[in-house]
């Protein structure tokens, strides 16, 4: 007997590439659509026609999970939460452990799926995680949430390709392809319309300007509302007489203020990081850090102590922001990771 895949199906190019191959494989598939919030502006509405089209060109079935509420507020709310405290959420780690590799994961498994597949460009055999081949595409980071217990049901038939490959590939298939290799690439956040600010807007007022202090916390200049920096950013605020760029060191939701200094006073050379989820069992271990996405891995040894990592950078990173993800990697497998709390 086939066996059944459930494939995550956003609309995009590289799920709908997915599906293709896994068919193709001899695999039985079936898709899913989540409705993950409820933007108005016609989003699901445009993505639900590509993924139809899809499917009846590939003669498959296809479910609409509504996750809106779940989405709600584990994640949209989350994500607002962590800008009214002054920290940088990360919105597309927490869905991927709490909604694609949970919800959908559950949901995959009620349909009698041995496995769920996404165009993540990932790899995993099972058991570990491992950086992609298209390293301009690779997603590792934002998996490595995701519970151990999950690993064995996944599938990532893209995780050997390039990204303009299966661009390719798609111009070849039917026309519904074509279309949705020509439409824009999907926004960074699925939420974010055009920037996280117009997000916040609808919750609080952001446009509240305060003191930009110095490190020995002078008043230096004025900036537009906390909320509208994030750390090692440069723009948007005044340093009166100040010669050389200034950046964003720490932002002060109590007192509406923010910390500048030059390049120097952004370095960072211990992080502390909780919400452990670590793929090995070693309390103590040398690896390399991603401190951010898109950053280069660091080398670090790290102490696991009181459900905490603690990070001894070897060469020192700069603007460090709480609340994103710290991530170990063995090479390129992906030993764990966890949020940032502090840094100094
Ligand atoms: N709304 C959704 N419903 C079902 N699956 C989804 C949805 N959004 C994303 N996915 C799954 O997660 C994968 C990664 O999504 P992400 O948004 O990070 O990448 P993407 O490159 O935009 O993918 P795609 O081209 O398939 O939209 C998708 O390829 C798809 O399998």
């Amino acid at each position: 007997m086939k066996k059944k895949v459930m494939i995550g199906m956003s609309g995009g190019i590289d799920s709908s590439v997915t599906a293709y191959m896994l068919q193709k494989e001899g695999y039985e598939i079936e898709g899913v659509y989540l409705k993950l919030h409820n933007r108005s502006d016609g989003y699901h509405e445009r993505n639900l026609g590509y993924v139809e089209d899809v499917a009846n060109f590939l003669g498959i079935k296809y479910h609409i999970l509504d996750l809106a509420d779940k989405f709600t507020r584990e994640i949209y709310d989350y994500f607002v939460d962590s800008y009214l405290e002054g920290t940088t959420p990360n919105p597309c780690v927490k869905c991927n452990k709490q909604i694609k590799f949970g919800a959908m994961l559950k949901f995959a498994q009620e349909k009698g799926c041995e496995f769920l597949a996404t165009g993540h460009y990932v790899k995993t055999d099972g058991e570990f995680f491992y950086e992609a081949d298209d390293k301009t595409k690779d997603q590792s980071y934002f998996l490595s949430q995701v519970d151990k217990k999950a690993l064995p049901f996944m599938m990532f038939p893209l995780s050997t390709y390039k990204k303009e490959d299966i661009v390719k590939l798609g111009e070849t298939l039917a026309s519904v392809y074509k279309e949705i290799t020509q439409k824009n690439e999907s926004q960074e956040i699925c939420f974010v319309e055009t920037v996280y600010t117009d997000v916040i807007k609808k919750h609080a007022n952001i446009d509240l300007p305060g003191d930009v202090l110095d490190e020995d916390g002078n008043i230096v200049g004025e900036h537009k509302g906390y909320m509208h920096y994030t750390i090692g950013k440069r723009r948007g605020f005044t340093v009166k007489g100040a010669q050389e760029p200034h950046f964003v060191k720490e932002l002060n939701p109590k007192t509406n203020t923010i910390v500048v200094g030059k390049k120097e006073v952004l370095e960072v050379n211990e992080v502390i990081a909780s919400g452990l989820n670590m793929y090995i069992d070693e309390k103590e271990f040398t690896a390399t850090v991603k401190l951010r996405y898109r950053s280069v891995s660091l080398p670090c040894d790290v102490t696991i102590r009181d459900n905490k990592a603690y990070i001894k950078l070897k060469e020192p990173s700069f603007g460090v922001a709480a609340g994103q993800l710290a991530v170990f990697y063995d090479d390129q497998k992906v030993i764990g990771s966890a949020w940032i709390e502090s840094t100094k």
